[in-house]
């Protein structure tokens, strides 16, 4: 098969009208450049901050005619920020809108700032022989949280850790895809469930429960008692970690989710644009609100890697997420870059940590694994045994 050239996908682009059905988006000068590798087609568009939200089918109509011509079995899209537009650098900078939680998200540090009638945080009991429940989180759909998720928990695996996945994502449950697991739970004596396994980590999902229809439905209490039924009537046996894949958004639900499950932290996954961070900037002001500590944030699709030639490309505007971790000191977990395998992968329930452990991307989840575990160890460290302790000489 010959193989495409830029310039093929670009004039096919142009029949993908702008924001504003004027134009197209290629004369519009909004595509970036665009890398076609091994049959896959990778670039990102740029569009105002605030219409991020409303642009994605231009996004995914860019994917998809891209996807039409012979030759390409792939294409990969992403949105980008646009810093030229009168409201598109202000929005971009302006502290995250509107700050409820201050702009410290150091859950730890404050106490007084509550949630609206929310209580301190401190009571909640922890699950007998789980040793840390760490949320993963996102502060809109579609940037990699679950794949994150997915990974880390394996991640932690592979470092030696006993581990589980929740995943509380409950309008949209992606583990059982993820992890190639089908079928219903066994129900144990009393009301107990055995949580459902693969690749030697305990898994509990909606997924399993329910089909995905029907969870869309949920209502607010409804959703409350599964998941702490799928918490606390969860046969999880002993575990260092549970890690939960939180649903996305910084909405009530996700909010009560977060004050519901006795979580030691959070990680965060945003990817590099500057209006996917602003949406970061909710979550971690979420987690603020009922105190819980960030443990880091990763920057999910954050650079491109040709497969062909390993030339790195940084078109996704890499390197934001770590900024922002900087400038609102929480620590910078990672960078995961943008590949065909990782999605691969995941579509296929072998997520790259155990389908290529040796891989540079199950390499970079792994480090992402270690600095997680090492933060969890330094706030256990300071929450528990805030006295030194006493040598004798
Ligand atoms: N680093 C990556 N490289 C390539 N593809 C990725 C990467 N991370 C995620 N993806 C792909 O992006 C898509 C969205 O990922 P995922 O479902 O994990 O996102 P999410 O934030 O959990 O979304 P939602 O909250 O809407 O369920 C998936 O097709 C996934 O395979």
């Amino acid at each position: 098969m010959t193989d495409v050239s830029k310039e093929q996908v670009l004039e096919r682009l142009r029949t993908v009208r702008g924001p504003d059905m004027d134009g197209n988006i290629v004369d519009l000068g909004l595509v970036s450049d665009v890398f076609i590798s091994d049959g896959k087609a990778y670039f990102s568009i740029t569009v105002p901050a605030e219409r991020a939200r409303e642009l994605d089918p231009m996004r995914a109509a860019a994917e998809r005619v891209v996807k039409e011509i012979p030759g390409i079995t792939a294409a990969m899209v992403a949105l980008t920020a646009d810093k030229r537009s009168a409201s598109g650098p202000a929005a971009a900078r302006a502290p995250a809108p509107p700050p409820p939680g201050r702009s410290a998200p150091q859950g730890h540090a404050g106490h007084a700032h509550g949630a609206p009638g929310g209580a301190p945080q401190r009571a909640k009991a922890g699950i007998p022989g789980v040793g840390a429940i760490i949320a993963v989180a996102s502060g809109k759909g579609g940037v990699g949280k679950s794949t994150t998720a997915v990974n880390l928990a394996l991640a932690l695996k592979a470092n030696g850790l006993r581990v589980g996945v929740l995943d509380a994502d409950i309008y949209g449950p992606s583990m059982p895809r993820l992890l190639k697991i089908s079928g219903r739970p066994q129900q144990l004596e009393g009301r107990t469930i055995k949580p459902m396994e693969n690749y030697g980590i305990k898994v509990m999902s909606m997924g399993f429960l329910v089909d995905e229809e029907v969870a869309m439905i949920w209502r607010g209490p409804m959703i409350q008692s599964a998941l702490l039924q799928m918490l606390r009537e969860v046969a999880w046996g002993d575990l260092d970690v549970l890690v939960v894949d939180m649903p996305p958004g910084t909405g009530d639900a996700q909010l009560t989710m977060a004050q519901q499950v006795p979580l030691a932290g959070a990680v965060i996954v945003s990817t590099p644009q500057d209006l996917a961070l602003i949406d970061a900037r909710k979550g971690l002001n979420m987690f603020s609100k009922v105190e819980v500590p960030v443990l880091g944030i990763v920057e999910n699709m954050s650079y491109f890697i040709a497969p062909d030639t390993g030339n790195r490309y940084d078109i996704f505007g890499h390197g934001g997420a770590r900024k922002e971790a900087e400038r609102i000191g929480v620590p910078f977990l990672g960078e995961v870059p943008l590949t065909m395998d990782i999605r691969e992968t995941s579509d296929a329930g072998t997520p790259v940590v155990v389908s290529n452990p040796d891989g540079a991307a199950a390499k970079v989840y792994r480090e992402i694994a270690t600095r997680v575990w090492q933060e969890l160890e330094t706030l256990k460290g300071k929450g528990e045994r805030g006295a030194p302790a006493i040598v004798f000489e």
